[in-house]
């Protein structure tokens, strides 16, 4: 089974490998493809649309049997800015599995400074005075005090999606 993941982060390919980790035969294909939305999405409709965007193009890039988007975003709320993610799995003649990750909100100086355009990766290597934040623990294993780190986070959204396929797929084998 081939699976296309829509990104080369490997935050988010190994969560991808991972949960596919039940499987013996697949074959993993990373590829950098378009979100079709802004690289900071700042609502969850458009976290989704990222998502969905990059499981569709990674699945015809790749020629796969299933592709997956995962999309980091955030979201005003009045409780305050929230980080959040969403995942897509599309696969050929079924119709998109979406799911949602973690939420948690951000301190007010980050989620405000993301507002005012600029990325969540970068300042949150500017407040952590560190690099690369983004492809190893993540804002949410900052915040998390590194209980919870960006790729866990992504392998049970991967899991979410894996495992609502399976049960799409079975309901319709078994003519339910
Ligand atoms: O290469 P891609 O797949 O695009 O990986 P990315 O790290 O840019 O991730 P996203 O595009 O999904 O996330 C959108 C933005 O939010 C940032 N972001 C989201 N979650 C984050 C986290 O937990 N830690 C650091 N940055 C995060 C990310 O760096 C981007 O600026
Ligand atoms: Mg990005």
């Amino acid at each position: 089974m081939k699976i296309a993941i829509g990104t080369k982060n490997p935050t988010k390919v190994n969560a991808v490998k991972e949960a596919f980790s039940i499987f013996h035969d697949v074959t993993f294909f990373a590829l950098d493809v378009s979100s079709g939305v802004s690289p900071q999405p700042i609502t969850d409709e458009e976290t989704i649309h990222g998502a969905i965007n990059r499981a569709n193009n990674a699945l015809l890039e790749a020629v796969a049997e299933i592709g997956i988007g995962l999309e980091g975003g955030i979201v005003e709320t009045n409780m305050g800015i929230f980080l959040c993610n969403w995942g897509a799995l599309a696969a050929s003649n079924e119709d998109v599995i979406i799911a949602g990750g973690s939420r948690i909100l951000l301190p007010d100086e980050v989620g405000r400074a993301v507002l005012a355009g600029r990325e969540l990766g970068d300042v949150m290597d500017d407040y952590t005075k560190t690099h690369n934040i983004r492809q190893n623990e993540g804002a949410i294993g900052i915040f998390t005090n590194g209980l919870v780190n960006r790729t866990e986070m992504f392998t049970e959204l991967s899991k979410l999606l894996l495992g609502q396929y399976l049960y799409q797929t079975n309901k319709k084998g078994a003519g339910l």
